[in-house]
């Protein structure tokens, strides 16, 4: 919209005007309101001048060309801190005496004449007067001076005569509107009306200072004609043609929405659309919203278009039947930021270097022989943990803190064969790392979602990405240097004992041949070391942290289980991944507590193109989170689908790997849980050492723990798991 600021308040006085409010801009745009009805699309374009040239500005500096602006040159935009309140600010070309913009000033962009105001140093006219106008009523005048002129000579003349209005209307250099002209051609009213205008006009002038110049005469009745014109053409707006054109509008519109069949989605507040609907704890609010508004529900995060699942069937037909559309992660400035450019493997894009890290991955690190290689690391671990445990007998530990050190020490070894807890400053170190990435890919940052909080840090996120990527990033340059000893000796002297190579050393070699169709960087190296870190610790060791809660609050599932390892095991020797086949209630008990505490409870995707689900229309980049938690809770599938019964999958046999659309734990299909083996190896042998070897004390003497859930991308507890281990096999404790 064009707007006028100038200096009005410094105006001089002896200006031959109508007296003005001290506002006057205030006042000359109020006016312009009311002329047009109150309505805004009706309102005279008025142009802005830049509040910050006022220092430059002298009083009585008509600004002529450098005044107006063409539509184009004005851009609305909102500048930081700016909440709701759009500001105008200047274009490139504003301002600037563009051929575009001068001359044009109050014609419509595409009838504008283009001829500069250059070189009119003599213009009497303050820069926020309507020019074009000025010029018709000019002519205008003149027509009036000559009527009055033929009057006195006692001819008289009808108000409307033909001759005057033919005079005014075909006389090509005259318009009759101070607005953008095009409208007005095609609207012969306007023109019948202007005589009485220019009557009007000359009684009040004669009426008001006789003494004044036709041409000041003009100046003081401007505004009347004006008003009328603004009312001539609204009434023009409620003509038939005009609102049978108004309506056809509108359903042209209608149509054009109601093509699209978007989900239910509930009511968005401006801006943060429903951010406020995901809190406390996001998966746990979704499943909540989807009660009421149904499996598939399209939410408004921020300025960011999401869709929430919630359903077996809605996910099956997204992760399955349009699994293609839906292959892409969403970026996030966490994520970026830590995995040095989205350089990882958990957050690439489908595509070449997703699928070549896809296959190292499966063969290399995750593959069968290699688990069944790196099996004793796992059971050392484990045997370490028990140790552990063993030496605190009789007093509180906090188990989750146990079950993190000792997962993060089996994922260290298989990638880079060094433990993290060799000291213990190390450990806490590494633990913290983990922890703190965890929390940070999985919040939601506001940046991330309204853009006008893009480079505002409000809740000193990039102070602590930066922290957590350099310690992460020196402990990594740190390994791969030694690594790169190790390799460099062993080649020279080939008569050294052959390294036994880690996933670290795999990722080198590719690196350092560089044969492969994907050509590894350093930065690629350490991302995806990071990816595995995150994703395959905390899950673990969450998941046992769980499953003990489940078991110390159901004595009689404890027990159950407890039994079917001795009469397996035995009491002489510790239970062995090997023992695990045979173990069917603990297995059953795992999935149990994967079922209602999935430590991926949310499964995060991208479109990558548009597509129809369960009869709805999803466009390319909607952000889709799987509500692995909601689903695996689906009452319609599960039978008392709150309560901790592992009998149920007893008599069903339901796997873990995305086969069954009501059970997701490790997600499905391409993008599913590249780690679910090894994932269920260290839950299940752990958990079955632990209540092979201990019985379980709840602090303070309480029968039950607490089960409620925490805030975090891998479901943490609220409250740690705090009791105390007392040693039910000694045999096997001094072993
Ligand atoms: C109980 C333990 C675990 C659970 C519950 C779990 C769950 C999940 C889930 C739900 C996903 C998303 C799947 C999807 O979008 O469909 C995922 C992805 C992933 N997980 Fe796991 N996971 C666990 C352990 C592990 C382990 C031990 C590793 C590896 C060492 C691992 C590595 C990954 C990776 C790399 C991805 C990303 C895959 C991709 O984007 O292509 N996870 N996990």
């Amino acid at each position: 919209m064009y707007c006028v600021v100038g200096e009005f308040d410094r105006m001089p006085e002896t200006r031959d005007r109508l007296p003005r409010e001290d506002d006057v801009m205030a006042s000359y745009s109020n006016r312009r309101r009311i002329i047009s009805g109150g309505n805004r699309n009706s309102e005279v374009p008025i142009l802005v001048d830049e509040v910050e040239d006022q220092a430059a500005r002298t009083p009585f500096r008509w600004r002529g060309a450098s005044m107006v602006a063409t539509p184009a040159s004005i851009v609305v935009t909102r500048q930081r801190g700016d909440i709701g309140s759009p500001r105008f600010v200047r274009s490139p070309n504003f301002g600037r005496s563009s051929p575009l913009a001068i001359g044009r000033e109050n014609m419509s962009p595409v009838v504008g004449s283009g001829r500069g105001l250059r070189g009119r140093g003599s213009i009497l006219l303050p820069a926020w007067y309507p020019r074009k106008p000025l010029r018709d009523i000019t002519a205008v005048m003149k027509a009036i001076e000559r009527r009055r002129a033929r009057q006195e000579e006692g001819e008289g003349l009808e108000t409307e005569s033909p001759e005057l209005q033919d005079q005014i209307v075909h006389d090509p250099s005259v318009s009759t509107s101070p607005l953008p002209i095009a409208g007005i051609r095609r609207c012969p009213p306007t023109v019948g009306k202007v005589p009485k205008i220019l009557l009007n006009i000359t009684n009040q002038s004669e009426g008001g200072s006789t003494c004044l110049t036709p041409q000041k005469k003009l100046l003081n009745n401007i505004e009347a004609v004006e008003r009328v014109v603004m009312e001539e053409l609204y009434k023009l707006k409620r003509t038939p043609s005009a609102k049978k054109a108004e309506r056809q509008k509108r359903v042209r519109t209608l149509i054009n929405r109601s093509s699209k069949r978007l989900p239910p989605s509930p009511l968005a507040l401006p801006i943060i659309g429903h951010l406020h609907l995901l809190a406390p704890i996001p998966h746990q609010a979704l499943a909540k919203l989807s009660k009421r508004y149904g499996p598939l529900i399209r939410l408004s995060l921020g300025s960011v278009p999401c869709i929430v699942a919630s359903s077996p069937e809605v996910c099956k037909e997204l992760l399955k039947t349009r699994e293609s559309s839906f292959l892409d992660r969403p970026q996030t400035a966490a994520t970026d930021y830590l995995t040095y450019g989205s350089q990882d493997f958990s957050f690439a894009p489908y595509g070449t270097y997703w699928k070549f890290m896809k296959i190292v991955c499966m063969s290399q690190l995750l593959s069968g022989q290699m688990l069944d290689l790196l099996q004793p690391v796992r059971s050392h671990e484990i045997k370490q943990l028990i140790r552990s445990l063993a030496r605190k007998d009789g007093k509180s530990v906090d188990i989750g803190r146990e079950l993190i050190m000792m997962s993060n020490n089996v994922i260290s070894r298989m990638i880079m064969s060094e433990r993290c807890s060799e000291d213990e400053d190390e450990a806490g170190a590494v633990r913290k790392l983990v922890q703190e990435t965890a929390e940070l890919t999985g919040k939601f940052n506001l940046s991330d979602y309204i853009w006008f909080c893009r480079n505002l840090d409000l809740q000193g996120f990039w102070k602590r990405l930066k922290e957590v990527r350099d310690r992460f990033d020196e402990m990594m340059e740190r390994i791969i240097e030694e690594h790169q000893t190790a390799r460099r000796k062993s080649k020279e002297n080939v008569e050294e004992s052959e390294i036994v190579k880690d996933l670290l050393h795999i990722l080198l070699d590719i690196a350092e041949e560089g044969i492969s169709e994907v050509k590894l960087t350093r930065e690629n190296i350490k991302a995806f070391i990071l990816d595995l870190f995150v994703a395959g610790t905390d899950t673990s060791a969450i998941t046992v942290e769980w499953a003990l809660a489940e078991l110390i609050n159901h004595p009689n599932i404890l027990q159950k289980a407890v039994q079917e390892i001795d009469s397996f095991v035995g009491k002489e020797r510790l239970v062995q991944e090997s023992d695990i086949p045979s173990l069917p209630y603990l297995q059953a008990i795992v999935k149990e507590t994967l079922r209602l505490h999935p430590t991926g409870p949310m499964s995060v995707r991208e479109s990558t193109e548009d597509c129809t689900i369960a009869g709805y229309d999803i466009p390319a980049r909607t952000r889709l989170f799987v509500n692995i938690w909601a689903i695996n809770r689906d009452p319609i599938h599960w039978e008392d689908a709150l309560e901790f019964k592992p009998e149920r999958f007893l008599s069903k046999d339901l796997d873990v790997r995305g086969q069954h659309y009501h059970f997701l734990p490790f997600g499905t299909g391409r993008r599913g849980c590249p780690g679910t083996t090894l994932a269920l190896q260290v839950v299940q042998t752990t958990l079955a050492s632990l209540i092979q070897c201990f019985e379980f004390k709840v602090e303070g003497g309480k029968s039950s723990v607490d089960m409620e859930e925490g805030a975090g991308i891998t479901l943490p507890r609220a409250y740690p798991l705090k009791c105390i281990p007392v040693s039910r096999l000694s045999s096997i404790l001094s072993m």
